[in-house]
């Protein structure tokens, strides 16, 4: 072949072309295009959002037919290969990954369209979220900071060094003691702060170099979140971030557990969820029991008054204009994976006295922590094994929602973790990011009607994918898994918002298959597969399987969904319609 193009000027190429090329009209293109198409179509049919896709009203289908076109414009315009390199060029540390880093992507993804729209979206419930972890620190410091009686303490060394600052433990409580008037400062200073002694934090703040309180509250900001530069300097490692990521619930843990800080805590999680279109939640926590009651600086002995605290404020929200559409919130209680059989066994028995003190709030239990560092579920089988039998023996029924593959791992103990999710009967798995490697427990569980969570940012950053468009969710969504979006860790990870919209968009926009209907798809499961009241295997099946047909709690919530879909499909058309969309088109 001539490798330099015809010339303009050769009309004799021009009528070579014209006689020996195809057209695209011509009945061989023809035919070759309608098997291309069928065979897609074909193809399509395997997803597990075929059926939402196929049953989309009208005005569904228009919406969703504008959005993609809001999408492709998006795409050409702000997505752009210059925008990479750009930040490549600002970066240069930075590997700029195909699709792009979501924290690098942030702030241009919120001034787009697109993030206007998915923002107003229905998304039905949150399934996966670590609480510490839920709630933005730009209200959170603040209010810990102004909160009377708080103190801080580091149990390992003052914190007057940049690395000192860094690394030394923080602990912030209530405290009684009033020490004498500038106590504060001395945490500052490595000469007289004695490790462990509790100073008024709104004085060490007041005193703190550079800035005094702003400067103190973005000092303790950045031991709360993963930064951008950790989260984008990849080449640190799986590991090197988790040690990151653990340490900033070192330092939340200890603040939050102090009743007044917990009880604004719960209503600032329910407001903002509503405001992004979430109206129920269910919230993983692997609190040790220090929690303590306004006043008090004396941990309590159970878990009853913060149980107690969470069916209040709850109510309290849900008697309000803005809480309205809250259906409620249930907790998961997680035990610390890599702990020893004797305190995993003391918080599986909590788990259970907490379950016949609080019935409806607890909705099931899983195990927390890196699960690269074990211990793996096969390790974990005697101490699980007990649970279930003392469940049994108490009269209380707490399912099993594991997380399961989170890893790079390959058939590896952590990977393993999949077989015996599935095969201890869990209804849901957290992240099963390994999954797409395993046809045959992909087969299990599509029949057994397991929903995988997928938290597409946290596996971002916490280094299992280099940005949305290398993460496995589309191959499960191809294969016919239930999937539903969850954001794991917003507050620390950097979504910093309470919402889902980040991880729903970064779907959106990162795989052409997924479309509006992807979402809603993915937004009706998250409500099919919540665990909105105590059931027994065959009923939280049968009320998957008959979805909104069915009669109970689920079926209705999946209508109510449904209202509010249509009604959003509505402001779609009407805000961003311009007439070129027929609605007849195969909607993405
Ligand atoms: O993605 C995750 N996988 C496993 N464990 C996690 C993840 N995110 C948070 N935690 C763990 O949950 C506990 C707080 O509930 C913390 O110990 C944290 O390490």
């Amino acid at each position: 072949m001539a490798s330099s193009p015809p010339d303009d000027g050769d009309e004799w190429v021009d009528a070579v072309i014209a006689e020996d090329l195809l057209k695209t009209s011509d009945p061989i293109i023809q035919q070759y295009l309608a098997g291309r198409s069928a065979l897609i179509a074909e193809e399509q049919k395997q997803r597990s959002d075929y059926s939402f896709r196929q049953n989309l009203s009208p005005i569904a289908r228009k919406a969703s037919d504008i959005v993609s076109r809001i999408r492709a414009e998006e795409q050409s315009s702000t997505w752009t290969p210059a925008l990479e390199e750009s930040l490549a060029i600002a970066t240069p540390t930075v590997t700029v990954h195909p699709g792009m880093m979501f924290t690098l992507a942030k702030p241009t993804m919120e001034a787009t369209r697109l993030w206007r729209i998915v923002r107003r979206m229905p998304k039905g419930a949150l399934l996966h979220a670590h609480c510490d972890a839920m709630v933005d620190f730009d209200y959170l410091l603040p209010l810990v900071l102004d909160t009377p009686g708080m103190h801080i303490a580091s149990p390992t060394s003052a914190l007057a060094t940049a690395a000192q600052r860094r690394e030394a433990g923080v602990d912030i409580r209530f405290k009684l003691t009033r020490p004498g008037a500038g106590a504060g400062a001395a945490i500052w200073d490595d000469e007289n702060y004695v490790p462990g002694t509790f100073v008024p934090m709104a004085e060490a703040a007041e005193s703190f170099t550079p800035g005094g309180r702003e400067g103190f509250l973005s000092w303790l900001r950045s031991r709360c979140v993963i930064s951008q530069t950790d989260a984008v300097e990849q080449h640190h490692g799986v590991d090197e971030i988790w040690k990151k990521f653990m340490g900033c619930f070192e330092v939340i843990g200890s603040m939050i557990h102090y009743e007044p800080i917990w009880r604004a805590f719960l209503q600032r999680l329910m407001k903002m969820l509503v405001a992004d279109g979430v109206y129920w939640v269910e919230v993983r926590f692997a609190w040790q029991i220090d929690y303590c009651r306004e006043g008090s600086e004396e941990p309590e002995l159970d878990y009853t008054h913060m149980f107690q605290v969470i069916e209040e404020e709850v109510a309290k929200f849900q008697a309000t204009k803005e809480g309205e559409s809250f259906w409620g919130l249930r907790m998961i209680w997680t035990s610390l994976r890599g702990l020893g059989t004797r305190p995993i066994i003391q918080n599986m028995s909590d788990c259970i006295a907490t379950k016949l003190a609080f019935p409806h709030l607890v909705a099931g239990y899983d195990l927390v922590g890196p699960e690269d560092a074990g211990r793996p579920l096969a390790d974990l089988l005697p101490e699980l094994f007990w649970f279930r039998k003392q469940c049994a023996v108490e009269g209380v029924n707490i399912p099993f929602f594991f997380h399961a593959g989170e890893t790079l791992g390959d058939g590896d103990s952590t990977d393993n973790n999949l077989f015996d999710a599935l095969l201890l009967g869990t209804r849901r798995i957290g992240h099963a990011f390994s999954l797409y490697k395993h046809p045959r427990l992909i087969q299990a569980v599509k029949d057994k009607r397991i929903l995988v969570e997928s938290c597409p940012i946290s596996n971002e950053i916490l280094r299992l994918t280099g940005s949305i468009m290398q993460h496995p969710l589309p191959a499960l969504l191809a294969r016919g898994v239930p999937c539903a979006l969850c954001n794991d860790d917003p507050a620390i990870l950097g979504q910093d918002s309470e919402g889902m919209t980040h991880d729903f968009w970064q779907a959106l926009q990162g795989w052409e298959n997924v479309g509006l209907a992807g979402l809603g798809s993915l937004a009706e499961n998250s409500v099919r597969w919540a665990a909105f009241e105590d059931q027994d295997a065959e009923d939280w099946l049968r009320d998957i399987r008959e979805a909104s047909v069915g009669a109970g709690i689920k079926a209705e919530r999946l209508r109510r969904w449904a209202v509010e879909w249509e009604r959003y499909c509505l402001w779609i058309v009407t805000e961003y319609g311009d007439g070129e969309e027929d609605g007849d088109s195969e909607s993405k």
